[in-house]
């Protein structure tokens, strides 16, 4: 039976990726990405089913409209998604595959089958989040204000019962490793042992 998913949500700035890079280092091999979908043109060095699948927004409406896909968001005029067959082809390789995704995608991926593990990542309070979002010095003042507005739904939607399976307060980042460590490593296990 191939691994469950790894849903990893959360604000801009709550740590997801910092956790990530630790989780990797650590059992990298047990984990891989889906490769997602764009209409944006491919910058330098990306390769097509590497990086990204690159696609028409015509091609990728049908897919769409066909179902295909886990989750899509526009960013920027640009179309994203993330379809069932990438994450299947990562679970048929039996890795874990990691879904870092909004709130808005893990709605749309609790309609699927896929039955991952849910985890929401959440800063110790919205004052440290900015706080991290302009240390970070990759926000303008408006990209800034966007994602703190929309840092507060997502807190909401973190904070209703049953909505995720954990809930790691990033608080000090050793301290949220090894509680999201103790969350999957029984998900390693399990795999491996098969
Ligand atoms: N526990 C922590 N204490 C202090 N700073 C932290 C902590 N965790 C992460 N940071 C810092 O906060 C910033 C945001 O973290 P990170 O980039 O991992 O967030 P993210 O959730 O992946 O954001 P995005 O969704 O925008 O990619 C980074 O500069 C990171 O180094």
């Amino acid at each position: 039976m191939a691994p469950r998913p790894l849903v990893l949500c959360g604000p801009s700035g709550a740590g997801k990726s910092t956790l990530l890079k630790l989780l990797l280092d650590e059992y990298g091999p047990h984990f891989g990405f889906s490769v997602s979908h764009t209409t944006r043109s491919p910058r330098p060095g990306e390769e097509h089913g590497k990086h990204y699948y690159f696609v028409s927004r015509q091609e990728m409406e049908r897919a769409i409209g066909a179902g295909e896909f886990i989750e899509n968001a526009v960013f920027s005029g640009n179309m994203y998604g993330t379809s069932k067959k990438a994450v299947q082809d990562v679970l048929a390789s039996g890795r874990i595959c990691i879904l870092d995704i909004d709130t808005q995608g893990v709605m749309q991926v609790k309609k699927t089958d896929l039955k991952p593990h849910y985890v929401f990542i959440k800063p110790p309070s919205l004052e440290d989040l900015e706080k991290r979002l302009r240390a970070r010095g990759t926000e303008t003042e408006e990209s800034l204000a966007k994602r703190l507005n929309t840092a507060q739904r997502e807190l909401e939607y973190g904070a209703v019962p049953g909505n995720f399976d954990k809930i790691i307060v990033n608080d000090v980042v050793e301290k949220a490793y090894s509680e999201l460590r103790k969350f999957i490593l029984p998900v390693i296990e399990e795999k491996s042992s098969k």
